[in-house]
């Protein structure tokens, strides 16, 4: 991937299918939300097919390897059954992620440190098929030297502890670890995302980070479209995240490897 001079907004879909299955109905249904979310500039679209299926299906999946004119962000857990799906749709970018049949969403970082030979092994294996590798880590230096170890350029910084945090101050040394992060994964060379509990009022001190490539949001922005429609959900979202870039351009500018 060659880093944009702007920064792109990755639009996860999970959510419309969530309310799918729901019913077990047809609609909504997450392709028609992709288009959707592409013609209103999204630079990408991001799905999480989860081992239990609770929203995105394989079928989705499939459907969308043909039908997106930007690209896939295939979130996955790092099991046999996810690689070889990925290996045969061959989606342009995997995000592997860590996974709990029990949670309600994806709550920390994939522990690279702990379980560094698996998941080099599997990076090795979507690298194999020509496929971009990040994963997904709490804002952790540990973490990204473990992922320059496993050969991945690029990384998902875990927004949701900064996202959660219950009062100004905790939610301030969150973003702090966020910003740390960032600039150390930069100055090591990896491509610096973000994503996780972003939505319309936490996102503009995340787009400030000037070292940030993309910012993947899913569940917030869903939400909003249910109020406003899915365009003007994407379009708002854009703007502020442009906004607040334009403020930090000068530090955008100034980054050089
Ligand atoms: C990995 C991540 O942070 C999310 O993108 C993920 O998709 C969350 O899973 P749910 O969409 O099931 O909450
Ligand atoms: N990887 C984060 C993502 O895709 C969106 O997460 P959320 O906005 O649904 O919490």
């Amino acid at each position: 991937m060659i880093e944009p001079s702007r920064l792109l907004l990755g639009v996860n879909i999970d959510h419309i299918a969530t309310l799918r299955q729901a019913r077990g109905t047809r609609y909504p249904d997450p392709v028609q939300a992709a288009i959707l979310a592409e013609e209103a500039g999204a630079d990408g679209i991001t799905v999480h097919l989860r081992e239990d299926r609770r929203h995105i299906q394989d079928r989705d999946v499939r459907l969308l390897t043909e039908v997106l004119q930007t690209r896939m962000n295939f979130e996955m857990a790092v099991t046999e059954e996810m690689l070889s799906f990925a290996a045969e749709i061959r989606p342009a970018h995997c995000c592997l992620v860590p996974e709990k049949r029990e949670e309600l969403t994806t709550e920390g970082g994939l522990d690279i440190v702990s379980q560094e030979a698996r998941i080099k092994a599997a990076c090795e294996r979507l690298a194999a098929d020509n496929i971009e590798v990040s994963l997904f880590i709490d804002p952790d230096p540990a973490q990204i030297d473990a992922t320059i170890r496993c050969g991945a350029a690029v990384i998902e910084l875990h927004t949701g502890a900064y996202a959660d945090a219950t009062c100004a101050a905790e939610q301030q040394a969150e973003l702090a670890r966020i910003r740390e992060a960032a600039r150390y994964a930069w100055d090591r060379g990896l491509i610096v995302n973000a994503g996780h509990g972003l939505h319309y009022h936490n996102v503009e001190q995340i787009a400030e980070i000037p070292q940030l490539n993309e910012l993947n949001i899913g569940h917030g922005l869903i939400a909003r479209a249910l109020f406003v429609g899915l365009k003007e959900a994407v379009a708002e979202m854009r703007r502020l995240m442009l906004e607040a870039q334009a403020r930090v351009q000068p530090q955008r500018d100034a980054l050089s490897r």
